[in-house]
């Protein structure tokens, strides 16, 4: 039995990794989880399963919990995150929301942890590190997020060498019939309207400014070891395609399902088995397919990511801080849309590159461009 812990269990991903192993008791133990500050969700949560150990952000949360559920230990914060990070599971599945994964993350890789990967963020901001880290102790890093799922799949028995390109779907998100000069006056309501996939408030944003396919060609580039003009990006407003890799002679191999990230969870949970899963793609009902070639003066934030990619050493990681805090401004009502792309090219332009940086300069920087967060 796979011994499997969930960091970010009360999220939308981790919600849907607990339905996973709910629905696979014979295959999986949860060992461990954690939540941020939704106590509400995580009693649900703790109704339904009996993992050994929670970490929750708050101290007084943890007290109260733990008086509730005395078969649980409880612990709490930053020490909470590299408890979970140290339990005895085999895979932790990394799905909180930000930079504040890279840590543990690293610490679990350092115990030897394999990663079903879907907070992406901890790629762009340390994915040199992320990645050597894995390699020195043996640790696989599967990919969570539909794209690098799907690219994942396509390339099993495949030779590296013989990858032409990989091609990154994306819906275009809320906002994608809309002109640049009709994003001026969008609302939070609209911005979080996703038009294939229930996710959590973060992502759906990054969607809409397509922030998201900059991390996703920046996270494919460090699990894939691509160069970064063999990684492409394609409008596909779907979403059934969930990627696709094109090979030196030609032959494109695509990934195909509907919007549900249980299957990815799943996939990442049990690789290399397959299991049986609910909700087949009604292959019948598929009428078109549609495909259009990036906009990258519409979808700014792109060219930006890649721009990120290019300049590399410190650059994504600032990048991905300065996202994180001005779509943390935008979700408060505090600034507008169109500030989002603003703000980060503006921190992008400021900020003097340092190469090849360790942890602690990454994490100094992080703290930097998010300083003002609130
Ligand atoms: N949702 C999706 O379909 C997809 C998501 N991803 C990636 O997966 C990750 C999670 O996304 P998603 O599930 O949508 O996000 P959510 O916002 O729904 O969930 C985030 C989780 O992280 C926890 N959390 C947030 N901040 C902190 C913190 N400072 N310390 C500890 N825990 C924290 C939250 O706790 P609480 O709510 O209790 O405060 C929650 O459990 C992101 O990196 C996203 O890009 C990738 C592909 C698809
Ligand atoms: C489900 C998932 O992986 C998200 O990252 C999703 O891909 C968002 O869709 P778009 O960024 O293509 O709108
Ligand atoms: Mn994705």
């Amino acid at each position: 039995m796979k011994r499997i812990s969930i960091m970010g269990a009360t999220g939308s991903i981790g919600t849907q990794a607990i339905d996973v192993l709910k629905d696979n008791r014979d295959q999986f133990k949860l060992v461990s989880l954690s939540a941020g500050r939704n106590m509400d969700k995580l009693r649900e949560i703790l109704k339904t399963v009996e993992p050994e150990m929670v970490s929750v952000m708050d101290d007084g949360d943890r007290k109260a919990l733990a008086s509730e559920f005395p078969a649980i230990t409880f612990v709490s914060g930053e020490s909470g995150l590299d408890a979970i990070a140290a339990d005895d599971s085999d895979m932790l599945l990394t799905a909180v929301m930000g930079s504040v994964g890279l840590a543990p993350t690293l610490k679990a890789i350092e115990n030897g942890k394999d990663i079903a990967l879907a907070n992406k963020e901890t790629l762009v901001a340390a994915g040199g590190l992320v990645m050597n880290a894995a390699k020195k102790n043996n640790v696989n890093i599967i990919p969570v997020d539909s794209e690098h799922s799907a690219i994942f799949q396509c390339l099993r028995g495949e030779r590296h060498s013989e990858i032409k390109q990989l091609i990154i779907t994306a819906s275009g998100g809320s906002f994608r019939d809309l002109s640049r000069a009709e994003l001026d006056n969008v609302t939070l309501a609209d911005a979080l309207n996703h038009p294939n996939w229930a996710m959590g408030r973060k992502i759906t944003i990054d969607s809409a400014t397509m922030m998201n396919k900059g991390l996703e060609v920046i996270e494919a580039k460090w699990l894939f070891d691509l160069e970064t003009d063999q990684i492409t990006t394609l409008l596909h407003k779907e979403s059934t395609i969930h990627s696709m890799v094109e090979f030196v002679d030609n032959s494109i191999i695509a990934q195909l399902g509907n919007s549900d990230m249980k299957l990815p969870i799943q996939f990442a949970f049990s690789h290399p088995d397959r299991l049986p899963m609910d909700n087949p793609l009604d292959i019948n009902a598929l009428s078109q397919l549609n495909f259009k070639p990036m906009d990258f003066e519409r979808f700014k934030m792109l060219e930006l990511a890649y721009e990120a990619l290019k300049i590399g050493g410190t650059m994504p990681a600032v990048m991905n801080a300065a996202n994180e805090y001005a779509v943390d401004r935008f979700l408060k009502g505090e600034i507008s849309f169109l500030d989002i792309e603003k703000i980060v090219e503006l921190r992008m332009e400021e900020h003097e590159v340092i190469g090849e940086p360790d942890l602690e300069t990454i994490l100094h920087y992080d703290k930097l461009f998010k300083s003002n967060m609130r």
